[in-house]
């Protein structure tokens, strides 16, 4: 039997059709997935089903699975984040000899995978962390990857993740290599991030579409269709739109949307994002707030609680808002978004002392991935033209984009401000641009109530920086 390119471990969701997708591109595939007792046996049931007109070929033990591939053997871990990663690397390093390759495509912590590669090292393991964005569709005729961590294994890998990548406009793929370490998850994470905050934002538009505008699902529909043109095409655009449509099995004549629990899930990654921003002292409030809509979405039986208690009397936006005016505001937020987690990226290269290539970020998000977007081509060309753009606010193209929006923006927040509709991410995003645009910050104050309590010192605007002063506040 011919030995395998690549052997996947995993056949979940992205798992079974990566491997689809690996055997599109003629590559020899090998698959592998733990059931535990009592469970289906998901490798019998790739072969006779998805997989049955294919090449790939199913074991039911680590061993024959590893006997089967190629040297050096290429192993794609796509499994449940966290533990049960370390627990699949426990059981195949063993089985493994120094030169082979591990890739990590789940959604992993970065710092997970610092601490694989290191152990893996020890063992002469060359491990990749890779992120995977596409989802289902994606994972099976073109996700977006974004791989890290030894940089010896791209030369081997690169071919593969290349061909079962989605291609952008250009035709190039939508697959870079993005640094050491943890680099490749890093980014993955930073990806979901933008898109929490992108997801919470079109929330807000319907909230303030459905509440406050009292638009019919259909009239959503047709605008969030209409929306999905120019700079504001994207992914996410797109099926929201879509879902507008699509009818209850349960009761056919409602939308399936209106009958879904307004509970967020939240698998881990936009609060990593957020949290990994505190910790490098880089502001993402919108980003952050996305996460907190989510938390506060949770707490479903104290909101309907709250709801009968706390009455929203008398509130009343003037005037009311066009729909011109919320579709900027969508605009200048998904730029924000963006603007966020391209910042992120950028403290975590002088953190780290990555290299991560900010324009073949753009590039590899243009196509495949979830938060795909026409933003990303004035994006990748902002970074082309200056590699080392402090902020992507001070890009020409995005003055332009958020001063000519910035009234409708603001209307759109003060609508929902006014009209009690929470928009927490489109407020923080406008937050985030009126603070990084405010030359002078009241900070003095604080620096001034600082000195008063703590004696903590203060600079003054006329003397070098890092001169520190104390004043005697009170006898
Ligand atoms: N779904 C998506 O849209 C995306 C998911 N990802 C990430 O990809 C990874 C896989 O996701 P997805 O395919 O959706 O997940 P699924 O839940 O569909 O599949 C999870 C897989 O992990 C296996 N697994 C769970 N625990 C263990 C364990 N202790 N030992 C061995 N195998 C285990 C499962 O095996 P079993 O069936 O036997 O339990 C199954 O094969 C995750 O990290 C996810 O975050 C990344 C991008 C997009
Ligand atoms: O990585 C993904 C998309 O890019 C996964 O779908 C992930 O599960 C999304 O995050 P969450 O479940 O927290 O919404």
């Amino acid at each position: 039997m011919k030995k395998s390119d690549i052997g996947i471990y995993g056949l979940g969701v992205m798992g079974r059709n990566l491997a689809l997708n690996f055997n599109d591109h003629n590559f020899q595939v090998s698959v592998y997935n733990l059931d535990l007792p009592g469970e289906e046996n998901l490798v019998d049931a790739f072969l006779s089903g998805p997989a049955a007109e294919t090449n790939i070929q199913g074991f039911q033990e680590a061993e024959s699975f590893i006997q089967s591939l190629d040297r050096p053997r290429k192993v794609l871990l796509m499994v449940k984040a966290g533990a049960p990663v370390d627990s699949v690397i426990n059981q195949l390093t063993p089985l493994l000899d120094a030169g082979d390759i591990i890739i990590d495509g789940g959604n992993t912590h970065y710092a997970d995978t610092n601490r694989r590669m290191a152990a893996a090292a020890e063992h002469g393991i060359q491990y990749v962390g890779m992120g995977v964005s596409g989802g289902e569709k994606g994972a099976r005729y073109g996700p977006s990857l974004m791989p890290g961590g030894d940089a010896n294994a791209w030369a081997v890998v690169q071919p593969m993740l290349e061909a079962a990548a989605a291609k952008n406009e250009d035709g190039n793929p939508c697959c870079s290599w993005m640094g050491n370490e943890g680099a490749g998850h890093f980014v993955k994470m930073v990806h979901n991030g933008i898109e929490y905050a992108i997801m919470q934002l079109l929330a807000e538009c319907y909230q303030i579409m459905s509440e406050g505008l009292a638009l019919t699902n259909s009239e959503m529909a047709d605008t969030f269709h209409a929306w999905n043109n120019d700079l504001l095409e994207s992914y996410l655009l797109d099926i929201t739109a879509k879902i507008f449509t699509v009818g209850d099995e349960e009761n056919p004549k409602e939308l399936v949307l209106d009958n879904i629990l307004d509970k967020a899930g939240q698998k881990g990654t936009g609060r990593w994002t957020a949290l990994t921003a505190l910790e490098l002292g880089i502001p993402l409030p919108m980003i952050t707030e996305a996460v907190y809509a989510r938390t506060i979405s949770s707490f479903k039986d104290l909101r309907e609680e709250a709801s009968k208690a706390i009455k929203n009397e008398g509130a009343v936006a003037d005037p009311k808002l066009k729909l011109e005016q919320l579709q900027q505001a969508l605009l200048a937020g998904s730029l924000v978004a963006f603007a966020e987690g391209f910042w992120l990226l950028k403290a975590a290269n002088q953190e780290f002392g990555w290299n991560i290539s900010f324009q073949e970020v753009a590039e590899t998000w243009q196509g495949g991935c979830i938060i795909r977007s026409a933003l990303l081509h004035p994006i990748a060309d902002a970074f082309c033209e200056n590699g080392k753009l402090p902020h992507l606010f001070m890009a020409p193209v995005f003055q332009k984009i958020l001063a000519s929006g910035q009234q409708d923006w603001r209307s759109a927040v003060a609508f929902g401000v006014q009209s009690g509709i929470p928009v927490p991410a489109m407020a923080a995003a406008l937050s985030h641009y009126d603070g990084l645009r405010t030359g002078r910050l009241p900070a003095n104050l604080i620096q001034a109530q600082r000195d008063f309590f703590g004696a903590h010192q203060y600079e003054r605007v006329d003397q070098p920086r890092g001169k520190m002063f104390h004043t005697q506040w009170e006898e």
